[in-house]
């Protein structure tokens, strides 16, 4: 366990600074300050500041936010040493900001996305790259079972009906429906997918997926196709990375195979919907409900969804809580000292021929 995330120090009254986390093996790699690694900041969280603590006894930072210049002229001056960066999942990492970056050989996305990341110029650089699902699985994955829940048994709307005072009015709330014994379809069975069909496999549901490839180690059956995946289910619950194949992969075939019975939750990127055809499907009652934590031009919502009882919406919060950003702060240090250290990665996935990223 990495001692300097900040509930820990917060729990154990640690100074970051005289965090004793260099192993043998980093006293080894870095022996004098000098010749610290220099590791850019591609922006982090604003709400997760200890990370920028955890790693500043152990690698030379670069945060061009400390600096008045902009970006661009920041890094082409101080940037051609960097050798490791980190990213947000938010902030682009095109080909023009990786040209200026000469000796970069390691990116560490504390995402479990990556489409903000050009694969392709990594891929072609030889670039290795981790991501951030490992931290991210179980909470996504809880998210992820909690909308389906809100959206079958209508918590959220009857929140809303007590807090109206529409309970004293009228006794008789709409019913819900049970979630046990329903089948489920996961869309991208990668760390996070897999988690859901742990968790709705104790509720009592069948559970089904698809993704690139079927996956001979799991109990889920498989479906090679996402339209056959939704006729054949009540939920599709979509875990999987936006990429250029991912892109609506929810089109107006799948919503229809779906049905007037079926659910849609979406804790993988807004763009894999066709959102404004979900709406369409959504207020006609052509599918029966969706739980959203992420939207295809966040942060902005389709209003017409403001109005539907049918949905429950969410501010991109899936993978995000305290135990998780320690998780994600342990993960990246981690990383990055096995890195340094030639020790194998937690999370890496390749990024030569056709490979893409595991959420
Ligand atoms: O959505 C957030 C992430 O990809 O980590």
């Amino acid at each position: 366990m990495i001692p300097g995330t900040k509930n820990n120090m917060e729990r154990n009254n640690i100074n970051p600074h005289d965090l004793t986390m260099a192993s043998d093996a980093n006293q080894e790699c870095f022996p004098s300050n000098d010749d610290l690694p220099t590791v850019l900041l591609h922006r982090l969280p604003s709400f997760n500041s200890p990370l920028k603590e955890i790693l500043q006894p152990h690698f030379h930072l670069l945060d061009p936010a400390d600096s008045p210049e902009p970006a661009s002229s920041f890094l082409s001056s101080h940037a051609k040493s960097v050798r490791a960066l980190i990213c947000l999942y938010n902030t682009p990492l095109g080909a023009e900001t990786l040209g200026l970056l000469p000796s970069l050989e390691f990116i560490v996305a504390t995402s479990a996305g990556v489409e903000h990341i050009d694969l392709e110029e990594c891929r072609g650089r030889g670039i290795i790259m981790t991501n951030a699902s490992k931290a991210f699985a179980e909470d996504a994955a809880d998210y992820a079972v909690a909308l389906l829940i809100d959206v079958c048994r209508r918590i959220s709307t009857a929140d809303r009906y007590v807090r109206a005072g529409l309970w004293q009015v009228n006794r008789d709330y709409p019913l819900g429906f049970k979630l046990g014994r329903k089948r489920v379809g996961i869309v991208g069975l990668g760390r996070i997918g897999f988690e859901v069909g742990k968790r709705l496999e104790a509720f009592g549901c069948s559970i089904a997926y698809n993704s690139r490839q079927k996956k001979p180690s799991v109990p889920f059956s498989y479906h090679a196709n996402v339209v056959d995946l939704a006729e054949d289910n009540d939920a599709l619950i979509l875990c999987c990375p936006l990429t250029e194949q991912t892109h609506h992969i929810i089109n107006r075939e799948v919503l229809e195979a779906l049905g007037k019975e079926g659910v849609i939750i979406n804790v993988g990127r807004g763009a894999l919907i066709d959102e404004k055809l979900l709406v369409k499907f959504l207020s006609r009652g052509d599918i029966a409900g969706a739980g959203l934590d992420v939207f295809e031009n966040e942060p902005d919502v389709p209003r017409e969804v403001f109005e539907l009882d049918n949905v429950v919406l969410s501010p991109h919060r899936a993978i995000f809580t305290p135990e998780s950003l320690e998780a994600l702060n342990e993960l990246v240090f981690t990383n990055l000292k096995a890195f340094f250290s030639n020790k194998p990665l937690q999370s890496v996935f390749k990024i030569e021929g056709k490979d893409y990223p595991v959420m």
